[in-house]
């Protein structure tokens, strides 16, 4: 195999394997589906944020809830904290970068709606604020993480699902995977399976 090729499968192995570990996390995956579920099922909504991949994973995980995922069934109320560029750059300018999820949070987030934050290095100041507000809202509040799950993991009342791996991108490729988990599991939950 030509090196180039050679890399290609080292990097394919890399995420089967990472992918492989997280089965072995299927737990806290499952707590997290049925927080979902019970929110949506009561009439509360989502929040999600992210920066730079993160923020596609939040719009991709919008877009399912309010779209559809695999069945046609009325819109799930779902919000990601990444879309609207007059508020972002808004609270950049006024308040700095690390105050952008938490401002929109503050706006929108009422109690028992669930924030979900997402962030491989459980460290972006920005993702720490967005729960801390979540937390003065009585939200509840999920993380996707990775590495050793970083600040957010240590956050009172969040409850994390760490993707086995140091590699930003086997993270964000796990985060994915964990998504279209959650959306099918509140899928089957409140419109049958
Ligand atoms: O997509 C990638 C790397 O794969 C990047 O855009 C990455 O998301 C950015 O560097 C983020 O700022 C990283 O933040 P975080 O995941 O540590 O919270
Ligand atoms: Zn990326």
């Amino acid at each position: 195999m030509d090196t180039m090729q050679s890399k290609i499968a080292d990097i394919l192995h890399d995420a089967i394997s990472t992918k492989q570990r997280l089965a072995g996390h299927t737990e806290s995956i499952e707590w997290s589906a049925r927080l979902l579920i019970d929110a949506l099922a009561k009439g509360h909504k989502v929040l999600v944020c992210g920066n730079g991949g993160s923020a596609a994973d939040a719009q991709h995980m919008a877009g399912e809830l309010v779209g559809r995922f695999q069945k046609n069934r009325r819109g799930l109320p779902c919000v990601a904290l990444t879309t609207d560029t007059s508020i972002l750059t808004a609270c950049a300018n006024d308040f700095g970068y690390e105050e952008v999820f938490a401002r929109q949070v503050e706006a929108i987030g009422a109690a028992d709606d669930v924030l979900v934050g997402i962030s491989t290095s459980g460290n972006s100041a920005n993702v720490i604020k967005a729960f801390e507000a979540a937390a003065s809202a009585g939200m509840k509040r999920v993380a996707l993480t990775g590495n050793d799950g970083g600040h957010v993991a240590q956050m009172d009342g969040v409850l994390s699902i760490v993707v086995p791996s140091c590699s930003t991108q086997r993270i964000q490729e796990g985060h994915l995977t964990i998504i279209h988990v959650l959306c099918e599991l509140v899928e089957d939950a409140l419109f049958g399976n």
